[in-house]
């Protein structure tokens, strides 16, 4: 029996010898390596946290202690220490545990999340709540490097102090987001890093460390250390102007370095900042060497791919995206390229290293990302933001306020438009036709296929508005021309009617155009009639004289889309129906209001209805 298996939880690990504990450490990165090249997840940062993690649950409690990971995609170690061992092979699996913290998974989960940066706003509240209930015990966020550099985890710092209740923030610093970590704040923790004052800092709290093992009353120790914090000449550190106290930086893979330092930590009256320092990918060669590649990685990844995996453009969306912005950027010099720290997922590599004045990673800061683009836009550029539909959630009110009413020609490159798959909730991108759709002067569209995606990001550039353009996860597909006909993407503004036939009508919206074709197929084998297949291309504004022209020859219209059902493209046509009293039986299909969880795309595709079957239904159902 391996001795993972003999600890049955966190429990467990308090009677570890030192050598035991590595050995426990090993084992738990063997687990998760094994887990998630099979299944896929987030290998490096998981891989970057095992140390930290049993050190964590050796000194807090989570029985009482609140533990709060930041984005979560670290915390495969905390779920195999909290009563989620005989499950964790189901990671990410449909029905199976999820890749993030999920308070509806397990009471050790404090907080449900995904997006980054909420941890210290979220420990706030956890320590407001206990003072006022005047409960006793610890609140610890742990949080990234990456996401320490976003503006909400800033907003949060800087009301930490004034608020009188203590948390302690761990940063895990490995050097890295998903790629390298950017910015000022960047360069100022590679210095705290390094800076021989906070070497001695460190070192005198490891002696206090070591005099409270010795029996010493842990208030003197304590105390030292803000005389010694007082006493000391120390750079500028942005935490102590902050009024928070810095401890650190502490060797984050040696267990014996944390728990002490965490056990003086648990004993401090005041809110403090313990700085560690991790590796990404720690504990396996390749994901040392390729750190970013194994950050997310899909099921039944090898552990040598990334030494063979070819950085081009091409056969995703994304990729398709990527490669229309290169040529675009190449003839125009006012075309500009941002992503707020999704370089890979967006596939922007090549760009960045053919454009680099024009090309721009702000880190994880999309509000910022997104008046960035406004102001390149009022200053006569053409730019350009790639970003996730669920992290474009953060800036809704930058394309309202800053975008769209000022009506600037910036392009929204929507990626992950639609259902996303083993993220699961969280990562969706299922809201942005609903709120994008509200806004006045907004343009959406959804391409088909690689020549509509071409064809709309081009027109942007020549008709200069704000413009949505939203594709979805995964291959794209090259071109799905109407049958006999080349393939020539329709004029500007209007819908295009693929396949004529009578009766039915049924209408596809971006990735949805496919399953539309294929239903039409299997409706004239049950109804023997052919019905009508249209791309609706743009889901804001709509085509009225397309639709007219749609609404007047048929007795049924069903719409299908990657987006909620609620606010979407399909309830845009019903309301036009409605309006202009068309007697025309509407039905769509898209996703349902309810959270739909971790699963393969397909399976979530099924689970809403995107099924060749339940168009067919909606058809045919009176
Ligand atoms: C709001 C938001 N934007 C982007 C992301 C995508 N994302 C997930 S993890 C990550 C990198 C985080 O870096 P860090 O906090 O240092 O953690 P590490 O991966 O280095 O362990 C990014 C950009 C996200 N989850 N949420
Ligand atoms: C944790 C996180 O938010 C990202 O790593 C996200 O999981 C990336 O998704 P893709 O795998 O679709 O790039
Ligand atoms: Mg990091």
């Amino acid at each position: 029996m391996s001795l993972l298996e003999s600890v049955d939880d966190f429990r467990g690990l308090y009677g570890l010898s030192e050598a035991e504990l590595k050995k426990l450490c090993a084992e738990l990165r063997k687990n998760i390596i094994d887990v998630t090249l099979e299944n896929g997840g987030h290998l490096s940062s998981s891989l970057g946290t095992v140390e930290l993690t049993v050190a964590l649950l050796r000194v807090f409690n989570p029985d009482v202690d609140k533990i709060i990971f930041d984005v979560g995609h670290q915390s495969y170690a905390y779920k195999l220490l909290t009563k989620r061992r005989s499950r964790f092979e189901t990671l990410r699996r449909k029905g199976g545990i999820a890749g993030f913290p999920r308070m509806d998974e397990s009471p050790y989960d404090f907080f449900t999340t995904g997006h980054s940066s909420t941890s210290i706003s979220a420990a706030m509240g956890y320590a407001k709540a206990r003072d006022l209930r005047r409960e006793e015990h610890e609140v610890v966020a742990v949080i990234g490097d990456g996401a320490l550099l976003n503006g909400v985890s800033f907003e949060a710092l800087n009301c930490l102090a004034s608020l009188k209740s203590k948390v302690i923030i761990i940063l895990n610093d490995n050097k890295m987001s998903i790629n390298p970590r950017v910015g000022g704040m960047a360069s100022h923790l590679a210095k705290l890093a390094v800076n021989p004052t906070y070497k001695k800092l460190k070192d005198y709290i490891k002696s206090q460390c070591t005099n409270m093992k010795n029996g010493e009353n842990i208030n003197s120790s304590l105390s030292r250390i803000k005389m010694k914090l007082k006493s000391l000449l120390l750079p500028t550190n942005v935490f102590e102007e902050l009024n928070i106290s810095y401890w650190g930086p502490f060797n984050g893979h040696n267990l014996t370095e944390m728990e002490e330092v965490f056990r003086l930590a648990r004993h401090y009256d005041e809110s403090l900042l313990i700085h560690v320092m991790t590796e990404k990918g720690k504990g396996c060669p390749q994901t040392e060497a390729y750190p970013s590649f194994f950050h997310g990685i899909g099921p039944k990844t090898k552990i040598d791919a990334a030494s063979h995996a070819s950085s081009g453009c091409g056969e995703s969306w994304s990729g398709v995206m990527a490669e229309v912005l290169c040529e675009l950027a190449h003839e125009d010099p006012r075309v500009t390229v941002c992503t707020a720290a999704m370089k890979d997922g967006t596939k922007l590599e090549n760009f960045a290293k053919a454009y680099p004045q024009r090309f721009c990673d702000t880190g994880i800061a999309e509000e910022h990302m997104l008046i960035y683009a406004a102001g390149l836009a009022a200053a006569g550029m053409r730019p350009v933001v790639c970003i996730y539909s669920t992290f474009l959630q953060r800036a809704a009110d930058q394309v309202m306020h800053d975008i769209c009413l000022p009506k600037l020609p910036v392009l929204l490159g929507i990626d992950r438009a639609g259902l996303v798959g083993e993220d699961g909730e969280t990562h969706h991108g299922i809201l942005d036709v609903a709120w994008l759709r509200a806004i006045p002067e907004m343009t959406v569209a959804a391409p088909r296929d690689a020549v509509d995606l071409e064809f709309f990001v081009r027109e942007w550039k020549k008709r200069s508005l704000p413009m949505a353009v939203r594709y979805p996860r995964g291959k794209a597909v090259k071109a799905i021309a109407a049958p006999g006909r080349e393939r020539r993407p329709a004029p500007w503004g209007r819908l295009e009617v693929i396949s004529g036939g009578e009766e039915i009508c049924l209408i596809g919206i971006g990735s949805t155009v496919e399953l539309m074709l294929k239903s039409a197929d299997e409706i004239e084998k049950i109804s023997g009639r052919r019905p009508t297949v249209a791309d609706l291309r743009f889901i804001k504004p709509l085509d009225y004289e397309g639709l007219d022209a749609l609404l007047t020859t048929h007795k049924v219209i069903v719409t299908a889309e990657e987006n909620t059902l609620t606010g979407g493209a399909g309830e845009a046509v019903a309301s036009y129906i409605n309006a202009k009293g068309y007697a025309v039986r509407a039905a769509a299909a898209g996703v349902p209001d309810h959270f739909i969880s971790h699963a393969t795309r397909a399976q979530q595709w099924e689970e809403c209805g995107l099924t060749v079957e339940n168009i067919a239904r909606l058809c045919l159902t009176k």
